[in-house]
């Protein structure tokens, strides 16, 4: 017997658990200025409240969406996009309860995957949640930095968009640039006022660089620049924070690169949210101009529909493998699996590989190596064969990467 109930939000009450979730993260409740600029972009499809009568104590909230996976196909996805328990009712179990109803709906709806950013890495596995992706902070020293000679950089100049054209062409910007890793998603239109337009719109802070080439723009850099001067060294320059890069190729990425690098009065670059394979270091005169200060989890992904994922992803050349999949939440996900390049089909056959479906979340994108995902134990090895052929088959050539917050 639970003293609290978890149901869809209702449409009018949006903006209440929106503040409960906005107060569990110590924010503060919008102001009527800027949930109007938010109001027909906040929506209810996919999210769910937790209520103490009629008083909202919790909130799970998601966007449908879609994300690249190996082999450069799409598939429909949920991305919970928000989730918060007021803090006088945590640890009762309001979280667990949201989740199953959640993940139950998302089922219904033939959702093949839910995916999301997580504050703190122990929440979400025991929802089957897994790392998919990380992230790679840099941090580069100016004006030391500079590219090496011969680096390929796209033909094209670098101009700022207003805050006004900004918020206009953002969606076309993103168009432009593509699909083109494993990881990345689809940005829908109630995306662009909740996530960019506060970062880039008229009230931001942040300044909007779009590459053109040839064919008009194809990359940007979103940023912002932080005052670093101090009484004992008025000099130092400021420190230039990066919060959306993207390049339709890696000659523009260069370009961008090279007009970062470029601006005064910058002491430091900070930039959180790369690739773990960025090429950055090796574009520099020296690498270590460029420091990794971390490489951290960044989406983590949750399979829905074990089979329809599997089957929509491609696998690298190797004989295939059986798995076997325990998913106590969803359990229709548990069973043997035989995955190849041959394609994905439920089996009989006795399993090469155990594990849950968490760690199949990790496994999904092509971040991990099934064999470093054995040596922690996180898989169980019945086959040694069998991890031999899951590192070839899983493993994608370039490290997926998501590139896009919410
Ligand atoms: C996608 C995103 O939005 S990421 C943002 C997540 N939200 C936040 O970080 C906001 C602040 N935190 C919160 O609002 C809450 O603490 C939540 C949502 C993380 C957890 O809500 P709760 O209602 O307390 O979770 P619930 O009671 O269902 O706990 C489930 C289990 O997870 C554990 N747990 C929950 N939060 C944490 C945590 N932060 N660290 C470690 N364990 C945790 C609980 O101990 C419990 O374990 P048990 O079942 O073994 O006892």
């Amino acid at each position: 017997m639970t003293d609290f109930d978890v149901r869809p939000v209702a449409d009018d009450e949006r903006r209440e658990t929106l503040a409960v979730l906005l107060q569990s993260l110590h924010g503060k409740p919008l102001t009527d200025e800027e949930w109007a600029e938010i109001d027909s972009a906040w929506k209810t499809e996919g999210s769910f409240a937790a209520f103490d009568g009629d008083t909202p104590i919790g909130l799970a909230h998601s966007f449908g969406t879609e994300l690249v996976v190996p082999g450069g196909g799409t598939i429909e996805v949920a991305a919970v996009d928000g989730i918060g328990v007021r803090a006088d009712w945590t640890r009762r179990g309001v979280h667990t309860a949201m989740q199953h109803a959640q993940l139950a709906y998302f089922a219904e709806r033939g959702k093949i995957l839910s995916c999301l950013h997580a504050s703190e890495t122990t929440i979400y596995g025991r929802f089957g949640y897994g790392v998919g992706t990380r992230i790679r902070t840099l941090r580069i020293e100016r004006p030391a930095a500079r590219l090496r000679e011969g680096v390929p950089v796209a033909e094209g100049h670098v101009r700022f968009l207003s805050p006004e054209e900004a918020v206009k062409q953002g969606p076309e910007l993103y168009r432009r640039v593509g699909l083109h890793r494993p990881g990345m998603l689809a940005r829908p239109g109630n995306w662009w006022p909740t996530m960019f337009n506060r970062d880039a719109g008229p009230q931001g802070r942040y300044r909007l660089a779009v590459h053109n080439g040839h064919d008009g723009p194809d990359g940007y850099v979103l940023y912002e620049t932080v005052e670093r001067a101090t009484l004992e060294d008025p000099e130092k320059g400021a420190l230039l924070r990066v919060r959306d890069f993207h390049a339709a190729t890696p000659e523009v990425e260069n370009a961008l690169w090279r007009f970062l690098l470029s601006v005064d009065l910058v002491s430091a670059i900070h930039v959180r949210t790369r690739p773990v394979d960025d090429a950055l270091p090796l574009l520099l005169n020296d690498s270590r101009h460029a420091g990794t200060l971390a490489v951290e989890d960044d989406l983590w992904v949750r399979l829905i529909d074990v089979e329809a994922a599997l089957a929509a992803r491609t696998y690298g050349a190797a004989a295939p493998v059986v798995i076997e999949v325990t998913d106590d939440q969803l359990p229709g996900n548990t069973g043997r699996y035989e995955v190849g390049p041959g394609g994905v089909r439920r089996s009989d056959e006795t399993a090469g590989l155990r594990l849950g479906v968490d760690v199949l979340g990790m496994l999904y994108l092509g971040e991990w190596r099934p064999a470093d995902l054995a040596r922690s134990g996180r898989i169980e090895v019945l086959d040694a064969d069998s991890l031999a052929r899951a590192d070839v088959l899983f493993p994608t050539a370039v490290h997926p990467w998501c590139g896009t917050p919410f």
